[in-house]
């Protein structure tokens, strides 16, 4: 019963193929097997949660219209399922994002003793919309390049009015390792290479538009730059190296 919950919540939270294969290699292959082989079987989506997580990356009432508008684009560009079953191909993919991922993807217990009870992504740490980070990235496999649309609330300010260059190494950091581990799987940060062009006004919308360099081994090259919402201004650029590791490395391993 346990794996199986295990196994329908990664499949339903973890939409990065090599993440999920990772996740699920935590739990031994034997045990795995005869439910892998059951999927067709309907259960519940959230069985051992009172309710759904919250999705953060879905909009919510601080989203300014400009960041409504960019969401809408890509979320047309999206794949999806049409009447009769079929799929509009789109090539992009919208990202949801929980604040306990890998408790959430666990059912919310597998994992109770390695995971720390009050821990929560920094970046999904606040329950004021709008106070700090809100985005959502959008991947496109083909391409292999995400896009974050990110609005930056004011609890992130820096220079007065403007962008802390730590959220902006932030943001990078999310952007770069998202689309590192969608790619990759479970990834660390290895080494971050940022350029500040232009300050990011508070309350201002930014894409961050990351592609992949090339993976050598273990080692997965990635990059992107930040622009105003129109393209117009570069406001900062990066590179970032990210190391594929096993998941006990997160604990310690
Ligand atoms: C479980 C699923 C959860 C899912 C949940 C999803 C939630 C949604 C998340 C959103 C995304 C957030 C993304 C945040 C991502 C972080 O912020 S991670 C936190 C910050 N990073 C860290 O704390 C990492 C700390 N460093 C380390 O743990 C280790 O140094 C590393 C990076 C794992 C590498 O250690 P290692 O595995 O022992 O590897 P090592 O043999 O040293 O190096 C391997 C190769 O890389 C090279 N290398 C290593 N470091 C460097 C470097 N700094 N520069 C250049 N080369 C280097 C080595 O030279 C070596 O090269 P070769 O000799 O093979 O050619």
């Amino acid at each position: 019963m346990v794996t199986r919950v295990f196994c329908q919540t990664v499949l339903h939270t973890v939409s990065a193929r090599p993440l999920r294969s990772a996740i699920l290699r935590l739990i031994p292959r034997t045990a795995l097997l005869p439910w892998l082989s059951s999927r067709a079987v309907s259960v519940s989506e959230w069985p051992l949660l009172s309710s759904p997580p919250r999705d953060y990356s879905l909009p919510n009432p601080s989203w300014s219209t400009e960041m409504r508008r960019l969401y809408e684009y890509y979320d047309s560009l999206c794949e999806k399922e049409m009447e009769g079953g079929e799929k509009k191909p789109g090539g992009w993919g919208r990202l949801p994002s929980y604040n306990r991922t890998l408790k959430y993807a666990a059912g919310g217990k597998c994992l109770s003793k390695l995971l720390k009870e009050k821990a929560r992504l920094f970046t999904r740490n606040t329950e004021e919309q709008g106070a700090a980070f809100e985005y959502v990235v959008f991947m496109n496999k083909s391409e292999k390049r995400c896009v974050c649309i990110f609005q930056a609330g004011h609890l992130l300010e820096g220079p007065p009015g403007n962008v802390h260059g730590g959220a902006i190494a932030t943001i990078i950091d999310t952007s770069l390792g998202t689309l590192a581990g969608y790619l990759s799987g479970i990834v660390m940060t290895a080494n971050l290479n940022i350029n500040y062009c232009s300050p990011i006004p508070l309350g201002s919308v930014v894409l961050i538009d990351s592609v992949l360099d090339k993976v050598e081994g273990r080692k997965t090259f990635v990059s992107c730059q930040v622009t105003s919402s129109d393209g117009s201004k570069l406001h900062t650029e990066a590179t970032g190296l990210f190391i594929s590791i096993n998941v006990g490395h997160l604990f310690g391993g």
